[in-house]
């Protein structure tokens, strides 16, 4: 678990980061979100020490991260940012084994860490370890900055708009192998990002900030249905409302009994896609993988946040 407690950094007295209280659950996922210049970044570089905090906490697993030097707390947090910062003349492989090496793992160990990690970022070690960084596309080295953040197994992943520099398609790819290989590891995950789907795809919690202040922070449905301000509902795009609501859910969780023809979608399909399917065939309900139908007066009710 990870506890942020009453954070806040002055610059020429100014706080850009004020007063802000978060928990992160482990193994959990929290986006922060704001406007330009709200303290998103130094929020982040303050969990791990790059940036020194000047009044407030933070605790991992209850260690107050004060009390660790900051060399070695870097260690044990991944840390990922857009431009990935992977060494030039490393390969692949090196820039991987960075962190592990610095911990003196046997060097065996950490030939196979490398292999797991390539392998589950689908870049065959065969082809991809000895390469370097510029003979990879910017969707690859993203991809390796990511599992070089997770070579030692952190605690803690930071990622600051880990997907920033890649174009949608690519982006959404990265971000379901994100969530997927977080929920095998087990890695608790702070993730800076400006893209609301992404943030709500991602984000077990969500952290919206404005000033340097933490205006809310709350599951992704009680940020659509409920935000705390105006400029909170804005921020989230009030026009897309409906459609990020759906896409947090999948339409095993409307399924009713009936018969409706075409090939069933899959369960696990969002109701957001759903939702899309209906309105591209014209269609009042779609059969479901297993039995049962999905129709588009449940999937209208469901994008309406449950408001009678
Ligand atoms: N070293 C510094 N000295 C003075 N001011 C700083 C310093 N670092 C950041 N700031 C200021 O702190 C504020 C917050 O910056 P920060 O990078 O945390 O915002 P952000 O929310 O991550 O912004 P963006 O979304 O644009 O990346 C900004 O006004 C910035 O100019």
């Amino acid at each position: 678990m990870i506890e942020v407690e009453r954070l806040t950094r002055l610059y020429d007295g100014r706080a850009v980061v004020d007063d802000v209280t978060l928990t992160v659950d482990r193994g959990k996922i929290a986006a922060l979100v704001g406007t330009s210049g709200s303290g998103k970044t130094t929020l982040l570089r303050m969990i791990n020490r790059l940036v020194e905090p000047s009044s407030g906490r933070v605790r991992i697993a209850g260690e107050d991260t004060a009390a660790i030097p900051p060399h070695l707390l870097r260690r044990r947090i991944g840390y990922a940012i857009q431009d990935h910062g992977l060494f030039p003349h490393r390969t692949v492989a090196q820039n991987i084994a960075t962190v592990p090496g610095l911990l003196g793992w046997p060097r065996r160990d950490i030939a196979a860490r490398v292999d797991e990690l390539l392998t589950l970022f689908q870049l065959p070690p065969a082809e991809f370890a000895g390469r370097y960084p510029h003979q990879l596309s910017g969707g690859q080295q993203q991809r390796v900055g990511v599992a070089r953040a997770l070579a030692a197994r952190p605690e803690l992943l930071l990622m600051d708009e880990p997907f920033g520099a890649l174009d949608p398609v690519i982006r959404a790819r990265a971000r379901d192998d994100l969530r997927a290989i977080q929920r095998e590891l087990g890695t608790t995950l702070i993730v800076v990002t400006h893209d609301m789907g992404e943030a709500f795809a991602l984000g077990d919690t969500i952290a919206v900030m404005d000033g340097g202040g933490l205006l809310q922070y709350a599951p992704p449905r009680e940020i659509l249905t409920r935000p705390a301000s105006d400029f909170v509902r804005d921020l989230v795009g009030a026009a897309d409302r409906p459609f990020h609501l759906l896409a947090l859910e999948p339409v095993a969780a409307l399924v009713q009994p009936g018969e409706a023809p075409g090939a069933p979608v899959p369960r696990d399909l969002s109701q957001r896609d759903a939702l899309s399917l209906c309105l591209w065939r014209g269609l009042a309900a779609l059969p479901v993988a297993g039995g049962g139908v999905v129709t588009l007066a449940a999937l209208e009710r469901a994008a309406q946040g449950g408001r009678p």
